[in-house]
């Protein structure tokens, strides 16, 4: 190490206008702390480190930045401390208002500075890292005796700046050790480190604060993108830039071409200004898209590649922000408005755990439906579906509250848990609740109210937390007039309910005709195709059965199939007959068409689009 009295000379000699070999940015700041500070290199001074309530203001200020920054911090600590560095994070003004380190060498760290609330302003500590970060705004090496107060001139001190989304320089991240190698060469791979870690931090940063603005993250390849981006941009719903990480001003200034530009010009600049681009073109630039389509075109020329998120609420119409529908529910329709409406009904009377009243005609998926929901709110604890009209009288009691042992006669000796804690941290679905007994469903009303079941024989009711659905294809205000409905269940019921359609009112029958032959083809490891005239006669059935009774006739139909072909021949006769209805004339029409034809029964059937059985059957008919 140099003597401290050789390197008050070097600095006095720099300050007379000698060449240095050090690096510029230590040359400049060696003549700050002289000219403009009036520092004076004899006159050593120990670190400074600001009082606790002072330290408490400045932390109390970065407290954001502390938090979003932590876990970048934590990650660069873990792969540091094993070289004995410490790790601070200061503000703005130089004070470290993060700091951490290896807390044996305790006292140490707090005599050379490197510790909570010291101060590393270059107008203070002369030059150091995080002082000449701050004023240069650039990543900085300052290594042993590139410090001008010779009381640091031990530290070797590796700092990159953090700016926020408007260009601030807004907080100084470094790396330091008490003793390192002479070369400072040796601290590359710390500066490497810092830099990526400040990118990173400024990145989650800009993920927070612009939460209702699209993001752009960009790098120069690929493969990093959705990873570890070198930059960031965010842009509002029109497509102006509304913040940016340093490395997104960075690639904009690039992008246009322009020298010595501030963030405060580019703020506010459409993207399309910039990029071969606009707002409406951002989705192609999401995640999971091909990374060929992910190429970005500035207008000089750059190209970089580019991978954008989706706001949290939709920008485009914030008054009336589209409620996310889980994926569960969304797969339950393709297109039918009623059905949407009533899935974007039931996203939001999920989340709020509200009891749900499911109704709809026999078949047309109240039990889907109620697992959907359980699936769209995370699936958790267990779906339990209780069918009330299914399950003898006396018995419905038993099962659903459980009883303790010995409770009644005949019961088991060890007790039984019921349905309803079997779904405890789940779902309970209670289907056909219309049947259930009155005397229980006073019982059923005080789990609904609080949340707390009592088996039978119990002394003490134990609590319950659960997500209650219920179905009925019966008309419940009916029941209740007829005093076979408890009023104030059904109204507990009836707060929320959802009405299912019939699938005959369904405007997407043909996507789910082909959603359950795929469950079918998976089932039976065969592919089927439906032809016209069958297609047309499964979309003009009225299926009072709904989606229950289409699904048995498609698997019917697929049995009877001949090399997966699924013609009218496959279908059961009521549906066909009907279709025959619809797709051909009256009885008259039928004779004479068949003689336009020539009498032709195949030309009549290919005209009619239908199977020449169907023309025979009718005609047998007429007979
Ligand atoms: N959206 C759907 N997609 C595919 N299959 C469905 C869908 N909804 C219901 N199904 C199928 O239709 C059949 C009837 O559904 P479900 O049992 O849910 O009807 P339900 O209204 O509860 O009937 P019920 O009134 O008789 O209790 C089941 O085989 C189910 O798998």
């Amino acid at each position: 190490m140099v003597s401290t009295l050789s390197h008050i000379r070097e600095i006095e000699r720099v300050g007379m206008g000698a060449v240095s070999p050090r690096d510029a940015p230590v040359v400049q700041s060696w003549l700050r702390c002289l000219n403009d500070y009036k520092l004076d290199p004899t006159i050593a001074q120990e670190a400074y480190i600001v009082p606790e309530l002072k330290l408490r203001e400045h932390r109390e200020q970065a407290e954001e930045l502390i938090r979003i920054g932590r876990s970048g911090l934590e990650t660069l600590f873990n792969q540091i401390a094993e070289q004995n560095y410490v790790l601070l994070l200061s503000d703005a003004r130089g004070v470290t208002v993060d700091f951490m380190g290896d807390p044996t060498f305790d006292n140490q760290l707090r005599r050379a500075g490197l510790y909570l609330g010291s101060e590393w302003s270059e107008n203070r500590a002369g030059t150091c890292a995080v002082g000449a970060c701050l004023v240069s705004g650039e990543p900085v090496i300052i290594h042993q005796d590139d410090h001008f107060d010779t009381s640091h001139i031990g530290l070797t001190c590796t700092a990159a700046p953090i700016f926020d989304t408007l260009g601030s320089l807004t907080a100084v991240l470094d790396i330091s050790q008490l003793r390192s190698p002479t070369a400072k060469a040796s601290q590359q791979l710390a500066l490497h480190l810092v830099a990526s870690t400040t990118r990173r931090i400024e990145l989650a940063n800009l993920m927070t604060r612009t939460r209702n603005d699209w993001v752009l993250r960009l790098a120069r390849s690929p493969e990093f993108l959705d990873v570890d981006p070198d930059a960031a941009i965010a842009l509002d719903g029109s497509g102006r830039i509304t913040g940016m990480t340093h490395g997104g001003f960075g690639a904009l200034a690039r992008a246009m071409d322009l020298g010595g530009l501030s963030t405060r010009d580019v703020l506010g600049q459409s993207i399309s200004q910039v990029f071969d681009i606009d707002v409406d073109d951002l989705p192609r630039f999401m995640r999971g898209r091909p990374n060929g389509e992910r190429l970005l075109r500035a207008r000089n020329g750059l190209v970089l590649f580019a991978s954008a998120i989706a706001p949290a609420v939709n920008l485009r119409s914030p008054a009336t922000p589209e409620p996310r529908v889980p994926r569960a529910l969304r797969d339950l329709s393709r297109g039918d408005a009623a059905m949407e409406r009533m899935l974007a009904r039931a996203a939001k009377l999920a989340a709020k755990n509200i009891p749900i009243l499911i109704q709809g005609e026999t078949g047309s998926g109240k039990e889907y439906l109620a697992r959907a929901i359980h699936d769209g709110c995370g699936g958790e604890g267990n779906f339990v579906a209780v069918n009330c009209a299914a399950v003898p009288e006396h018995l419905i009691e038993s099962e659903l509250f459980g009883y303790t042992p010995g409770a009644f006669t005949g019961a088991s000796q060890k007790g039984k848990r019921g349905l309803i804690e079997e779904a405890n941290g789940g779902t309970l679905f209670l289907d056909e609740i219309g049947d259930m007994p009155l005397a229980l469903q006073s019982r059923l009303l005080r789990v609904l109210s609080e949340n707390e079941v009592q088996p039978v024989g119990a002394l003490k009711a134990r609590p319950v937390r659960l997500r209650v659905l219920s179905a009925s294809h019966r008309d419940l205000a009916e029941l209740v007039k007829e005093g076979r409905f408890r009023q104030d269940l059904y109204y507990r019921l009836n707060a929320a309910t959802l009405a299912l359609p019939a699938l005959r009112e369904r405007e997407d029958l043909g996507w789910l005709i082909d959603q359950l032959l795929s469950r079918i083809e998976k089932e039976n490891g065969e592919i089927y195709r439906i032809d016209k005239a069958a297609r047309a006669a499964l979309s003009g059935y009225d299926w009072p059965g709904n989606l229950r009774e289409l699904s048995n006739a498609l698997r019917v139909a697929a049995a009877l199939s001949e090399g997966g072909l699924i013609d009218l021949d496959c279908l059961p006769e009521h549906l066909f007959a009907e279709s025959t209805t619809d797709t051909s004339q009256d009885d008259d029409d039928l004779r004479q068409a068949l003689r336009n034809c020539g009498n032709n029964v195949s030309a009549l059937a290919r005209r009619l689009g239908v199977d020449r059985s169907t023309i025979h059957r009718r005609l047998k008919r007429l007979n």
